[in-house]
């Protein structure tokens, strides 16, 4: 058995390999050690190999799921190994294979899996001058995605498809392996690596397997014919992926590529920034999702998740999304379908565990009712829209599969195939035939019975049946002596001796061997069932993500009835226009707590008013506000209804922010250092189509050189990257910016000062607020009053000190020129000018700014 044992294990050097014995998975030496450290299992010994004891530990095979999910959780794979043959015909160890690899990126269990989010597999192959290519899936879909990208961006794609295990060529460069490494998330797991042979990543094999995927001659249509890196990868990954199920992956039948600039770009601080699905503590609510999500199903979730998070440039799908919202929002058409929606079970997940021919039979009966939904088709046939068309065309039920289930499935099958107990009556004559024998057993037995107490004299005497010793007729060790002589004594109790008869002997051959045919009978036509559904799986994908689709939209037309939300418009123009903005989570956690009303606020950000310096006390609400305006606009760029009367949005390119973070410790990064690093991947990222969130920029250090590094930061946004830029700020020399910068307004959040208080208006008005009201605060606070009042004296002297300095420093002068060479700020300007170009308002405002450079440097 050991030597049977290490051949099986020496195919699987790095995952644990659980092995089969009986009820139980037994690992052996290193493996063993490792499993009881990890899962704080005993460590037992079995034999002896070359004088050493060999370690071993177990876990129960009917409890395997939940150390499955320990383990996995702890980024280790495990490889299944079975039992295959027969152990009463076996000589010598019964037969044993490895049936499936478990690992991190390659989950298919429900057990194992989240409801609403995915496990995914991604491979990186690195290809020539420094490009590498992409393809990652999640096994229980149906799609494999493929891309391409410089090294550098490797990082932030990795963000974003956040794969639970990530592929490697066995002789990736160590450079590769570090910047892999550093993409690692400060907090929480990162992907488990995994190294496969580099020969796998080869882009002539992985455009032959994408081909037989797609059961297709080109990869035209999907695009996808010149991507050489991409396809390598995808050939490890679907190498990887077929290795680990033991089988082709035949449910994936879709190739999605997707090229750089085509989504709307949202870093991860950004993600972070906004709470999108994860508070800032690391909780998964109170979120932009969590509030989102009113989704009856986790296909729904799921799909919802990945519309908020992967919003496309190009708005014909949010379009598509928004009419279709608008549809369902009339009469009561959302809620009668969310009513239907409600228990329907993972179709997707069940169709991807049918293909790979590891489907449940309780799994199948789930399907077969989630297929029988013809109230939802008619009322979605009802709904006026395009999107909705489309849906409905999948919706139709597969009448062919649906017959086979069917016929072939009870109503409450067992949990396992091989406890029988599976498959309908009058499928299969030679199970009927083999079950009315198990069946009649009970008749017979009560027969027996009866005649034996008749003929013996022993009242008490029973005829019974267990597991290990078969059928017998017990009689108590008191009356034990009347037995008749045909009686063959089984086995001695205490209080009672066990018999089997000639008669009884016959008939338990028959039923024994009744109920195992029955049993291999089922288990048969179990997988001639899931052979004969294997050709209804794409109709079952497609299935499966209509339904997901018109969970997500049935849940954002609810939300935008139940939350008072209002359609968003598309422009051309570049703006960003927002009437009566709330934010959605704030206002809702207000009025779950306080009740107090949230007060809406407008934006207005287009071309002539691209940045808003906003200042305002402390809790005034400036953080809040700038947040609203990001998340209605990614609202609206998802397809989304928003919390807004109104919100015209022009075209927009990314979100990027920069809020006050907390300490990085585990990245042993500074505060201030994280702050210029994320700044400065904005000022080289952010183009004049983004939304720029500036949070009190410069706070991580002295005041004067925050305040001219943050003045410096708003000038390069205002003048080079012209990006619609919202700037808050305490340092209120910075409301003197936009005086010397046209498309910079002052605005503030509004409070009023009631005795020695601070009443919080929360009202956003123009200009700049008066005074920053952080003594008050401080107050509230509950700093004592011996403090307040010694803050109050020094503010009153540093205010005296800095209006009489003020003349002296203008933080907003053009710098005296560096060189000689410079050319005159004047001749610069006159350069960036093309007078074609310019509306005669624009030639006006131009002329001004430059008598106004003239005055400056003259
Ligand atoms: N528009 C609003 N309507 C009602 N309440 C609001 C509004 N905006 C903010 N608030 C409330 O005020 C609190 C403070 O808001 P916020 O954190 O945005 O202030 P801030 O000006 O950014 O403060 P700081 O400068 O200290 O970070 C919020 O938690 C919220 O409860």
């Amino acid at each position: 058995m050991m030597a049977q044992y290490l051949r099986l294990k020496a195919d699987f050097p790095d995952t644990l390999l659980f092995y089969r014995m009986g009820d139980f998975y037994e690992m052996f030496y290193a493996d063993a050690e490792r499993a009881a450290g990890l899962l704080d299992i005993t460590l037992t010994t079995r034999g002896q190999s070359a004088g050493q004891p060999i370690p071993m530990a177990g876990v129960p095979f009917h409890s395997v799921d939940g150390y499955l999910a320990r383990l996995i959780k702890l980024g280790e794979s495990v490889a299944i190994c079975e039992q295959i043959g027969d152990p009463a015909t076996s000589k010598g160890p019964v037969e044993r294979k490895v049936v499936r690899v478990v690992t991190p990126g390659t989950l298919t269990d429900s057990e194992l899996l989240s409801d609403k989010s995915e496990s995914i597999l991604l491979a990186v192959a690195p290809g020539a001058r420094q490009r590498c290519g992409l393809a990652w899936l999640a096994v229980t879909q149906g799609q494999v995605h493929l891309a391409e990208c410089a090294t550098d961006e490797l990082p932030a794609w990795l963000d974003r498809v956040a794969p639970s295990e990530l592929l490697l060529p066995a002789d990736a460069t160590p450079a590769l392996e570090q910047r892999l490494q550093s993409a690692r998330p400060a907090a929480g797991r990162g992907p488990a690596l995994t190294h496969r042979p580099e020969f796998q990543f080869d882009a002539a094999l992985g455009r032959r397997k994408l081909l037989e995927q797609l059961q297709a001659a080109s990869l035209a249509a999907w695009n996808a014919e010149d991507l050489p890196h991409a396809q390598a990868a995808a050939a490890a990954l679907l190498t990887y992926a077929e290795h680990t199920q033991g089988r082709a992956l035949t449910h994936v039948r879709g190739v999605v590529v997707e090229r750089p600039g085509e989504l709307i770009e949202l870093p991860a601080t950004t993600r972070r920034n906004l709470e999108l699905v994860q508070t800032l503590r690391g909780e998964d609510s109170p979120t932009l999702f969590s509030l989102l999500d009113s989704c009856m199903t986790g296909m729904g979730s799921r799909q919802l998740k990945s519309w908020l998070l992967a919003p496309p440039r190009e708005r014909a799908k949010a379009s598509a999304r928004l009419t279709a919202i608008g549809a369902l929002r009339e009469g009561t058409l959302a809620q009668q379908l969310r009513a239907q929606l409600k228990g329907t079970s993972d179709v997707e997940r069940i169709t991807a565990r049918l293909a790979l021919g590891q489907v449940r039979p309780r799994e199948l009966v789930a399907l077969r009712h989630a297929l029988q939904k013809h109230e939802l088709l008619a009322l979605v046939h009802q709904a006026q829209a395009a999107y909705l068309t489309q849906i409905s065309a999948d919706l139709a039920p597969p009448e062919e599969a649906l017959d086979l289930l069917r016929a072939a499935l009870l109503e409450e099958p067992a949990a396992l195939i091989r406890d029988g107990g599976v498959i309908a009556p009058g499928l299969d004559a030679e199970l009927d035939e083999l079950r009315a024998i198990s069946d009649h057993c009970d008749a017979f037995l009560i027969d027996l019975e009866a005649r034996e107490r008749a003929r013996t004299g022993i009242a008490n005497l029973r005829v019974q049946f267990n597991k290990v010793h078969g059928f017998y007729i017990e009689v108590s060790q008191g009356q034990a002596s009347k037995v008749p002589d045909d009686y063959r004594r089984r086995q001695t109790l205490k209080n009672a001796e066990r018999f089997i008869t000639p008669e009884l002997k016959t008939f338990e051959d028959k039923a024994l061997s009744a109920q195992e045919r029955a049993l291999a009978r089922e288990k048969w036509l179990y997988e001639h069932l899931l052979n004969a559904l294997q050709p209804h799986v794409p109709r079952l994908t497609h299935y499966a993500r209509a339904i997901a689709a018109l969970d997500a939209l049935c849940a954002l037309a609810e939300r935008s009835l139940t939350l008072n939300w209002n359609a968003p418009r598309f422009t051309r123009e570049p703006c960003i226009e927002i009437r009566g903005g709330r934010h959605p989570v704030v206002e809702t956690r207000l009025a779950e707590t306080s009740g107090a009303p949230f007060i809406a606020n407008d934006t207005v950000l287009g071309h002539k008013a691209r940045m808003q310096i906003i200042t305002g006390p402390n809790m005034g609400g400036k953080s809040t506000y700038m947040r609203q305006v990001a998340l209605i606009a990614l609202l609206a760029a998802m397809g989304s209804y928003v919390p807004a009367q109104s919100c015209r949005l022009g075209p927009l390119d990314a979100i990027h922010t920069r809020i006050g973070a907390a300490d990085d410790l585990a990245n042993a990064q500074s505060t201030f250092m994280l702050e210029m690093t994320e700044a400065a991947q904005i000022l080289h990222t952010a183009t004049a189509e983004s939304l720029v969130l500036m949070d009190e920029i410069g706070r991580g250090t002295s005041t004067f050189d925050g305040l001219a590094l943050a003045s410096g930061i708003a000038a390069h946004l205002h003048d080079k990257v012209a990006a619609f830029t919202l700037f808050a700020t305490h340092y209120f020399e910075l409301t003197e910016f936009p005086a010397s910068h046209r498309a910079a307004l002052n605005v503030h959040v509004s409070a009023a000062e009631s005795g020695p208080g601070i009443v919080f208006l929360h009202e956003l008005q123009p200009g700049p607020a008066s005074r920053s009201h952080g003594i008050q605060v401080a107050r509230l606070a509950g700093v004592p009053a011996a403090v307040v009042n010694h803050a109050r004296h020094v503010l009153g002297e540093l205010e005296q000190g800095a209006s009489q300095s003020r003349a002296q420093v203008d933080l907003f002068a053009a710098p005296p020129p560096a060189h000689e060479t410079q050319p005159h700020p004047l001749q610069t300007a006159l350069a960036g000018i093309d007078p074609d170009a310019l509306s005669p308002r624009e030639a006006l405002d131009a002329l001004y700014q430059l008598k106004k450079l003239a005055g400056a440097a003259g």
